[in-house]
């Protein structure tokens, strides 16, 4: 969706004075943003800056101290532990940057693709088999690997995998941890291109934590900067990239440019 336009919609997240602390440590603290149907939101910052903070509290991973999270209107904190699970299965869906953590190793590709339609009552075998077929040729995965365990895949591949399982019951809106972290450049590569063409085709949303600011560049439509805890730059990728205005942006954005 172009942005004019978004802007002029309902958000679908409405994050609002979002605060994590660890006893005296700040994990993330006052962050608000509304994210918008089809666009990409990227949580960039160096080590330690409370992007996978940020990421677990609003997924729920983790409860924050302060603050609210309302999707299409909803009241996700308020939400018994019962509904946050049913929307970690619909609506949301989590890519960890390490598949391990987001597949299940010991049962085979189609079934790691099968279960989170069975989750939502998929029932027939024939149509669950279909679809993980569909999908493992959405992310150029061979179908012949489809009684594979993940264990026998590549990193590329497994993280291929993760993300087939996840998008296979059609959420809205997609968290991602460094889904690129760990992989060598040329696989990288390949995965970003594939994430693209994705989120294109699905009009995804997406929240993705990356250090990686050509990750950020190629994926996200907008960017928060965090340090220390707190956002000090957001705006359109190619403005925060190619025209930082705060001090510590502009570090980070020449820290890069001088590799
Ligand atoms: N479980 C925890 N207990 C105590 N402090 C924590 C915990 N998790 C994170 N922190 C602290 O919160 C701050 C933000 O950490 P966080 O992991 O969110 O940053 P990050 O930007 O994701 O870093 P990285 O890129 O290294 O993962 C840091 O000071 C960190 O030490």
């Amino acid at each position: 969706m172009d942005l004019l336009h978004a802007q002029t919609a309902t958000p679908l997240l409405q994050v609002s004075g979002l605060t994590k602390l660890y006893g005296p440590r700040t994990g993330c603290r006052d962050v608000s943003f509304d994210l918008y149907r089809g666009e990409v939101l990227g949580i960039v910052g160096e080590s330690g800056s409370g992007k996978s903070t940020l990421l677990t509290s609003l997924a729920g991973h983790q409860r924050p101290d302060r603050g609210s999270v309302l999707w299409q209107g909803q009241d996700v904190l308020a939400l018994p532990e019962t509904g946050r699970r049913k929307l970690m299965r619909s609506d949301w869906a989590y890519v960890h940057q390490n598949p391990r953590d987001g597949l299940r190793m010991g049962v085979s590709a189609g079934a790691n693709i099968g279960e989170r339609l069975m989750a939502l009552g998929a029932r027939h075998y024939g149509e669950i088999r279909a679809a993980a077929l569909d999908w493992l040729a959405r992310v150029e995965i061979d179908a012949a690997r489809i009684d594979d365990r993940p264990s026998a895949f590549s990193g590329g591949m497994q993280q291929r995998l993760q993300i087939a399982r996840n998008l296979v019951t059609g959420p809205k809106l997609v968290f991602m941890d460094e889904p690129t972290g760990g992989l060598d450049v040329s696989v990288q590569a390949r995965l970003l291109d594939l994430l693209r063409g994705l989120v294109r085709d699905l009009g995804l949303s997406v929240i993705i934590v990356t250090h990686d600011l050509a990750v950020a560049r190629l994926l996200a439509d907008r960017l928060m900067v965090m340090k220390d805890g707190r956002v000090v730059e957001e705006g359109l990728t190619d403005q925060v990239l190619d025209d930082p205005q705060h001090s510590y942006t502009q570090l980070l954005v020449s820290s890069v440019l001088q590799v």
